[in-house]
């Protein structure tokens, strides 16, 4: 039996692209995953069954290598986190947070420097070698002089990916210049929601020209530490859980347990104190939320 990618989903339908060709099929209930039973998700490899050319039916859902609940999808290749330089300020505290979240996900992140035209050299240089450093991607792209522009275009092709970023960072404006007539829908989840009225979250996955896939829909949306166990923030910082192996005690936390690697490395200068300290904050934040959500 054939075997495609479900690109979209929409009430009760699952599209399955397969050489070309898109076939609208139902599933035949849940479909058993180890010891669970899982629906079909945007994303997922499938087996099916033809009926005709333009309809199927979806026998078997494959392995999933990742899945993401807001939007959900599942398979994701890379994350692309775009940032602006200015309007909205660049944040190193939400860039951070981002990719805790991507780690945890267990998604690759390429991080996207927008508006660089906006700023000095110097400005975009310290931010880049900083992310480089902890083993990151980082492009710095301009719409304007168009910097950087090819590169994002190179990342994208043949994977399947998921822009994040505030609203007003540009990942439209982006897009658009690699892909004209391809547009996001926007990034401000809430506002849609208060609306009451597109309330059915329908995610769909857009082929870009020259092979590969991008989410119409920006990932992310919440950043509360939901599923997250304090040993998982601490591994989601890459740095760090490079170095934890050092660590005299298995699961450190590297707070104030002795002979912490980590600590050391702080103390060396080789961590940045500014992703200590989100690390210590995002601590906080988890725990709150902890608290807020405690099953008795
Ligand atoms: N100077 C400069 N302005 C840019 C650049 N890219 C985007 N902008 C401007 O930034 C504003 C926001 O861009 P959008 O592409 O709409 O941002 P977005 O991230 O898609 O925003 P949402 O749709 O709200 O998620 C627009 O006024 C763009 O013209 C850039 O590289 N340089
Ligand atoms: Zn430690």
């Amino acid at each position: 039996m054939p075997e495609g990618r479900i690109v979209k989903a929409l009430s009760g339908f699952y599209y399955v692209a397969d050489e070309g060709r898109i076939y609208s099929c139902r599933a035949r209930g849940l479909f058993k995953k180890k010891d669970a039973k899982v629906n079909p998700l945007v994303g997922d490899w499938v087996v099916y069954d033809v009926i005709n050319e333009e309809e199927g039916y979806i026998m078997e859902v494959g392995e999933r290598t990742n899945e993401l609940v807001r939007p959900p999808i599942s398979n994701v290749d890379q994350a692309v986190l775009v940032f602006s330089m200015y309007k909205p300020m660049f944040s190193p505290l939400l860039l951070d947070k981002f990719l805790t979240h991507t780690e945890h996900a267990g998604i690759d992140s390429v991080i996207v420097l927008s508006k660089a035209d906006q700023v000095s050299e110097e400005e975009v240089t310290e931010i880049v070698k900083k992310y480089e450093a902890i083993g990151y991607r980082v492009i710095p792209t301009s719409t304007v002089d168009e910097r950087g522009v090819e590169d994002v275009r190179e990342i994208l092709r043949d994977r399947i990916s998921v822009f994040a970023g505030q609203s007003g960072v540009g990942k439209s404006s982006l897009i658009n210049m690699l892909f004209p007539g391809v547009s996001l829908q926007t990034g401000d989840v809430s506002q849609k929601l208060g609306r009451g009225k597109h309330t059915t979250r329908h995610v769909e996955l857009i082929p870009l020209a020259g092979g590969g896939y991008v989410a119409d829909t920006p990932g992310f949306s919440s950043l509360e530490f939901i599923d997250f166990s304090e040993l998982d923030l601490a591994e989601s910082f890459l740095d760090f859980a490079d170095r934890s192996s050092e660590c005299k005690f298995r699961g450190c936390l590297h707070v104030s347990e002795p002979a912490c690697a980590v600590q050391a490395a702080l103390e060396a200068g080789e961590i940045s104190e500014q992703r200590y300290e989100h690390y210590k904050q995002f601590r906080e934040e988890l725990k709150e939320y902890q608290r807020r959500n405690k099953p008795w």
